[in-house]
């Protein structure tokens, strides 16, 4: 069994900002993050700080964490120790979380059943948002699967879609897990262009890649996970 990850929380973190609507300088800060999954300690002692903006791409080899660390910063998972912020609010706030980030998965996290536009509708109602989820679709190059179901588009069609729902969503810090995956060259220029926008628009981004070259260039800052531990690279 791994040592000390059972220890009580330790409060470290200052208080939130305590005005409604006060814009956060800090994106994510996490202090002494441990998480362990059945006999595995996956995180030992995470602290990071990312400021409101910033542009982070994760990296590590497969089964370093970096999926897992995501789902935790999405509050799908629980740090067994440690304390964490997302924009702001407790990383067990699981609600408070939820409402200020977005979370594309690897495998894009779409709803088989609904058509691509019933999707994004789907994804705007939930965020009390609107948009247009045509045009979002024609950026995608998506516009000829309209109405098709999620459950007959190839790989690389719902990572296009999962993309336009990221870019249509922009939620202040978006998660995004392996976005190159299953892309062509013009697929790849396409994450690119749209995950720039959004930086551009103030969103903070963090993107877990095996293609540091790629991520890079919308998310300059890079991080490598391994053995648990995370350090600037
Ligand atoms: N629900 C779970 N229960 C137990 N262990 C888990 C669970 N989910 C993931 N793990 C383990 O956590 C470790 C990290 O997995 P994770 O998917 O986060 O890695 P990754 O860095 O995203 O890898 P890849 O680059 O292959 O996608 C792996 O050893 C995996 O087996």
């Amino acid at each position: 069994m791994a040592e000390g990850v059972d220890l009580p929380v330790r409060h470290v973190l200052p208080d939130p900002p305590t005005a409604a609507g006060a814009p956060v300088s800090y994106a994510l800060q996490l202090r002494d993050l441990w998480l362990r999954l059945g006999r595995e300690v996956i995180l030992r002692g995470v602290t990071l700080d990312v400021a409101a903006g910033e542009g982070v791409t994760l990296l590590g080899e497969n089964g370093a964490g970096k999926t897992t660390l995501l789902r935790l910063l999405a509050s799908g998972l629980r740090p067994t120790r440690g304390e964490g912020r997302v924009m702001g609010f407790d990383l067990r706030d699981g609600r408070a979380v939820r409402d200020h980030i977005h979370l594309m998965p690897v495998d894009a996290g779409l709803y088989p059943d609904l058509s691509c536009a019933e999707n994004l509708a789907f994804a705007l109602k939930m965020h009390g948002q609107k948009g247009n989820e045509s045009a979002a679709l024609r950026r995608v190059g998506l516009e000829a699967a309209v109405h098709r179901r999620v459950r007959f588009l190839s790989a690389g069609m719902r990572k296009r879609l999962a993309l336009a729902r990221a870019h249509l969503l922009a939620r202040p810090l978006t998660l995004v897990d392996e976005p190159f995956a299953n892309l062509d060259t013009a697929g790849r220029q396409l994450v690119l262009e749209l995950l720039g926008e959004l930086r551009a628009t103030g969103v903070t981004l963090l993107i877990a890649a095996h293609e540091p070259e790629l991520a890079q260039q919308v998310a300059p800052r890079a991080l490598r996970l391994a053995g648990g531990v995370l350090h600037e690279v």
